[in-house]
């Protein structure tokens, strides 16, 4: 795209912002004068877009300019732009994230399979075990022979202050069913952070959550939980419905992000948080129905570590004309 086309376009989404409410004053145009050369990957429909930066230490693309390359009708289009960085310590590689709007998450599970299968694609490298440096840690993917990625995704914090959320704690430091009233509805939150802050709700008003019930109520609930005062960071959101002791059928409002059809960090939370509830059993591996698809996840007892197994695909590779 050439900058023209891109300071029309800006110029049109300026407006279109406007007249649509959204302040898009703050996009600027990309103003790079080399070209983007990206690949597009999704996970269960949470798609990114990878850069392979690991040859200088600071992302090539702003959070401003990751805005406007999410945007779906005036860019390339996804829920992020993820970095392959130089490695740090023994680490092979780090990763960051920017959320479509602009935001810094700490990590991102979905978005982490994608960037093993990206450099594993990229490096032509045999399925091998990745240590990547993280704002969460070191987080550990793995390629299977099978294609779909394991990742072992260090263990949940707990501590309702490093989650974070003002929330008061139920069980010594931990915040579980903890209420909170949105929308004149009383809400049973349990918060857990998997490096990136998460509200997991199970029921509301002393009903269990119905899925197909919520699904209308999103765009509006989501913002409220989002941005409410009790998550100083603000919050990624997770609806669950249980089916069974090991299998749970959930929907996710992403800080930073909004509705996804996918949050690898929000379906390690969530069972972790039916596992406190008392809800889902920890000595098996629990499916995750996301509205994507499903992931396999498993908080093992003899390391507290949690292990996430799932799909990265390459959607397309290009290159973004300054
Ligand atoms: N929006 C999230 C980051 C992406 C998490 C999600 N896409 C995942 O797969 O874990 C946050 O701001 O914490």
């Amino acid at each position: 795209m050439s900058s023209q086309m891109l300071n029309r376009q800006a110029v049109s989404a300026r407006a279109f912002g406007r007249a649509a409410g959204r302040s898009r004053s703050s996009v600027r145009v990309m103003a790079s004068a080399k070209p983007l050369t990206f690949s597009k990957y999704q996970g269960l429909g949470n798609d990114f877009i990878l850069v392979d930066n690991r040859h200088t230490s600071e992302p090539v693309v702003t959070p401003e300019q990751a805005v406007k390359i999410c945007d779906r009708n005036f860019g390339i289009g996804g829920d992020g732009v993820i970095f392959a960085l130089p490695p740090v310590g023994d680490t092979d590689l780090t990763m960051r994230i920017f959320n479509s709007d602009g935001s810094e998450p700490e990590m991102c599970g979905n978005g982490i399979r994608c960037l093993a299968k990206f450099v594993s694609d990229i490096d032509n490298a045999a399925p091998r075990k990745y240590k990547i440096h993280t704002l969460a840690g070191l987080i550990q993917p793995e390629m299977l022979a099978d294609g779909q990625v394991r990742v072992d995704m260090g263990t949940p914090i707990l501590e309702g202050p490093k989650v974070p959320t003002t929330l008061a704690p139920t069980q010594g430091s931990t915040v579980v069913q903890q209420d909170l009233v949105v929308e004149g509805k009383t809400y049973k939150v349990t918060c857990v952070s998997m490096g990136n802050p998460h509200a997991v709700i199970y029921s509301c008003d002393g009903e269990p959550i119905k899925i197909d019930d919520l699904d209308k109520e999103l765009a509006a609930l989501g913002p409220k939980f989002e941005r409410n005062a009790v998550f100083p960071a603000r919050t990624n959101t997770e609806f669950v419905e249980v089916i069974s002791r090991s299998h749970v059928r959930m929907v996710v409002w992403e800080r930073g992000a909004g509705r996804t059809l996918a949050c690898g960090t929000g379906a390690c939370a969530l069972v972790v948080a039916g596992i406190l509830e008392g809800r889902v059993d920890r000595n098996q591996v629990c499916r995750v129905d996301l509205p994507g698809g499903p992931l396999q996840i498993e908080w093992r007892q003899s390391d507290n570590h949690i292990y996430m197994t799932g799909p990265a695909e390459l959607v397309f590779s290009g290159q973004l004309r300054a």
